[in-house]
């Protein structure tokens, strides 16, 4: 309990704290949920830690376990809420819509984009987030995951390739080339993301890694599908054949209303991120750029991930919305929106 009042103090004293944390933890919510814990054992004190002690933080809050979406659903609930935009939390039954996914190439002229990537978050339903699990917890994880793994055929077959034991160029070559994930997120350092670092944790990739998955990174797991240039219909419609041919095999995390569970409150729901790698130095440097996504429900990131600087005039560029819609609908707003930055980068540049 000590814990949790140090944390709030910590919160309370935070003057320019513009997080969500900050804004929807009311001293009665604090008040309630302070004592309570979850079925996995997770406390008020694991789902707010990060957020207290980094007062930056965006969201702040993390849920820590699939029944703290329950527990703590007083500030977690209106935390969705506000993040995804939401008014009622009524998400619906997945629908990847992938007899209407028609469209052509993003950029079929290859000048524009460099990379297309979409992913999806999935959390084994019988265990808990990175503040409640163990080290044994994390290794029966990695097991269960790579057992399924190892049963996927023709374009999916892939490798397991563990953390331990990989060596530091390898770890960084991967990294450098957007497969791999590091442990350098200061946000989900403080939430216990990277205990134990690198036991149970690892990358299954297909030979030419364009299917990969992230095994205990801020997620259990992460279903990811990429490659170079801009066709989003078969990077999408191989990440959807992952995940039917996944959710066969294992049980994950769901919840009516929030749709799949995930670590990060911000990414529940259909838990997809599709984003691409685009060149638009002109559109980047005016200063309506984000006002210019925010309208389109898209997302401008840094070629790093989240949390870092573009390069080269080069933005990661998502849909931001995660909940509330369906898997088409998400990958139809990303798709609406790169095509309209695209437009708004040629006007710019005379073309
Ligand atoms: N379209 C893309 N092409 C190539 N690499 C990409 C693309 N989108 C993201 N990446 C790479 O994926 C890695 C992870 O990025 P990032 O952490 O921002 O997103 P994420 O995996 O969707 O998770 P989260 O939103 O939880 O941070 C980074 O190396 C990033 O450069």
């Amino acid at each position: 309990m000590a814990d949790v009042e140090a944390l709030w103090k910590k919160l309370q004293g935070a003057a320019n704290c513009k997080s969500l944390l900050k804004k929807h933890l009311t001293p009665d919510l604090f008040t309630k949920l302070k004592g309570l814990k979850t079925k996995f054992g997770g406390t008020l004190a694991d789902c707010i830690r990060s957020g207290c002690e980094n007062p930056d933080s965006g969201v702040g809050i993390y849920a820590c376990d699939p029944d703290g979406y329950t527990v703590f659903a007083p500030v977690l609930d209106a935390v969705i809420k506000d993040y995804h935009k939401v008014d009622k939390l009524n998400h619906p039954t997945p629908n990847f819509g992938k007899e209407k996914i028609t469209f052509p190439n993003l950029d079929p002229s290859g000048e524009m984009i460099v990379s297309t990537r979409v992913r999806v978050g999935r959390s084994h339903d019988s265990y808990g987030f990175p503040p409640v699990i163990t080290k044994e917890d994390r290794v029966n994880m990695e097991k269960i995951t790579v057992a399924a793994l190892s049963t996927l055929e023709g374009p999916l077959k892939g490798t397991y390739y563990p953390l331990t034991g990989m060596s530091k160029e390898v770890q960084k070559q991967l990294t450098d080339d957007h497969f791999l994930f590091n442990d350098s997120d200061r946000f989900l350092k403080a939430a216990s993301g990277y205990d134990d670092w690198p036991t149970g944790r690892g990358i299954f990739h297909t030979p030419d890694k364009k299917f990969l998955v992230w095994v205990n990174e801020e997620d259990h797991l992460r279903l990811i599908s990429m490659q170079q240039g801009g066709d989003l219909k078969e990077v999408y419609l191989r990440l959807v054949s992952a995940i039917e041919t996944m959710e066969k095999k294992l049980s994950f995390a769901k919840r009516d209303g929030l749709g799949y569970l995930t670590f990060c409150p911000s990414n529940l729901g259909t838990t997809l991120r599709a984003s691409v790698h685009i060149k638009i130095p002109k559109l980047a440097a005016t200063p309506e750029f984000k006002e210019f996504c925010d309208k389109l429900n898209i997302q401008a990131r840094g070629i790093h991930g989240e949390h870092t600087e573009s390069v080269g005039g080069v933005y990661d560029i998502s849909n931001k919305r995660r909940l509330g819609l369906s898997e088409f609908d998400a990958i139809m707003e990303m798709k609406n929106g790169v095509e309209a930055v695209i437009k708004k980068e040629k006007e710019l540049s005379g073309k």
